[in-house]
């Protein structure tokens, strides 16, 4: 592992708010920093703004070249000019999430008291616990800010679902169409303990140090890439993984127990590697959290109860790989949105690819939610 010293700071877009926000846990963080990008124009009705929500290690630079690695935006196949999300014709917008390490605060940002004031380190471990709600309050004030009263739609996969589904609850008549996409209504028992392995590897490093490592600059690199190792494996499926790499060997010559000896190993160190270059220790603590809190019938009383009367028209996909975000979950969902007599349409993905899917290049979803999208912008008249 030879990444050791922090990830380059990076200008990001802010939207700065010195009111700052109030947090599920009591906690004011003041000011609130929320970084952003948009895509297309806002139209004179103000009625054709998308919001594009990201998932646990996601950020703002959906249909971009992401400055930090130098790639493309994570959901190019899918907003852009002329795609399903289509910025010759959407407002879009993506922030990067409260706890993020993408320009949002969160607690890689300098630490501030409750008057603002500037404490002179990082907040680290001393940052708030956040929830899903408090990462959509944030992304309500910077929607707000851009004139938007009312979205077209709110749409993410995976903890972007449950950003989704939270705006649907909470800011209901704010969201014309949502459409949470791999998603759930509570993070499963399984993905929580899946979480708690990930954050004992980052608690176990010892450039960690109780989360205080700016201290020397060096990361919990180690740590932080088994968590990823870990994670990245229920973003697959069994088959995608068998039809990758099966037992193939990476070396003819794996002399010591200390080398890779199967592709599928040297694999999730490259992925574990390359993840420590784009995100922070602290960051992945926080929104695992969060992600594990996320419980909408805990908050609302029932998830039927989250959504009666809602104006909301939905759109629920799943994939048929996922056991990370099962299609059960969703039908469940749907079900749920059935019985608080919402307009819903579902659709169950065919494919190999797992929970990941989401991100990559399938044409059924694609249509599925361009249709979707089109069929809302049709009924508001954009
Ligand atoms: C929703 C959001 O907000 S986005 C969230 C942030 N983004 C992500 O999580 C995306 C990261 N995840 C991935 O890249 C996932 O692997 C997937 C599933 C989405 C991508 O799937 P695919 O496009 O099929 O790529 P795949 O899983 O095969 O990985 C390819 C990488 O593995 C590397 N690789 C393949 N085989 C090996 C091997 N034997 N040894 C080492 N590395 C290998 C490739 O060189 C390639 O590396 P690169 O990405 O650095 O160029
Ligand atoms: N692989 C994506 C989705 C995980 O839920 C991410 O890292 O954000």
């Amino acid at each position: 592992m030879e990444q050791t010293a922090p990830f380059p700071v990076i200008e990001h877009q802010r939207a700065v708010f010195p009111e700052g926000v109030t947090l599920d846990c009591g906690a004011v963080l003041r000011p609130l920093s929320v970084a952003y990008r948009t895509y297309g124009t806002l139209n004179a009705a103000r009625s054709n703004a998308v919001l594009v929500c990201h998932a646990l290690t996601g950020d703002q630079y959906v249909a971009e070249r992401q400055p930090l690695t130098g790639r493309g935006g994570w959901w190019e196949a899918l907003v852009g000019p002329g795609k399903p999300v289509d910025t010759d014709r959407f407002f879009v917008i993506c922030a990067n999430v409260l706890g993020g390490c993408m320009g949002s605060t969160g607690p890689g940002e300098e630490m501030t008291d409750e008057n603002g004031v500037p404490q002179g380190r990082p907040w680290g471990t001393d940052f708030p616990s956040v929830t899903i709600c408090d990462m959509v309050r944030a992304q309500k004030k910077l929607v707000e800010k851009l004139g938007v009263d009312r979205l077209l739609a709110v749409i993410g996969g995976s903890m972007s679902g449950m950003q989704v589904l939270e705006w649907a609850a909470t800011y209901p008549e704010a969201v014309f169409a949502a459409a949470p996409i791999a998603a759930a209504t509570h993070h499963s028992a399984q993905n929580i303990a899946f979480h708690e392995v990930g954050r004992a590897a980052i608690h176990s490093d010892p450039d960690w140090k109780g989360g205080r490592y700016w201290e020397d600059g060096r990361i919990p690199a180690q740590g932080l890439s088994v968590a990823r190792m870990v994670a990245h494996i229920t973003y697959l499926s069994e088959a995608a993984l068998t039809r990758k790499f099966g037992r193939r060997l990476q070396g003819a010559s794996a002399v010591t127990f200390l080398e890779d000896v199967f592709q599928v190993e040297s694999y999730l160190r490259h992925q574990g590697s390359t993840f420590v270059r784009r995100f922070d220790a602290n960051s992945y603590l926080t929104i695992t959290r969060a992600m594990d809190y996320f419980d909408l019938a805990n908050e609302h009383g029932s998830v039927t109860a989250a959504f009666a009367n809602t104006p909301t028209r939905f759109f629920v996909a799943s994939f048929s790989s996922d056991w990370l975000f099962p299609t059960s979950e969703s039908r469940a969902l749907v079900r749920a949105l059935n019985a608080a007599a919402a307009p819903v349409s579902f659709i169950e993905i065919p494919t190999d690819k797992g929970h990941d899917a989401f991100l990559l290049d399938e044409p059924e979803f694609h249509r599925a939610m361009g249709g979707f999208l089109a069929g809302a912008a049709r009924a508001l008249g954009v």
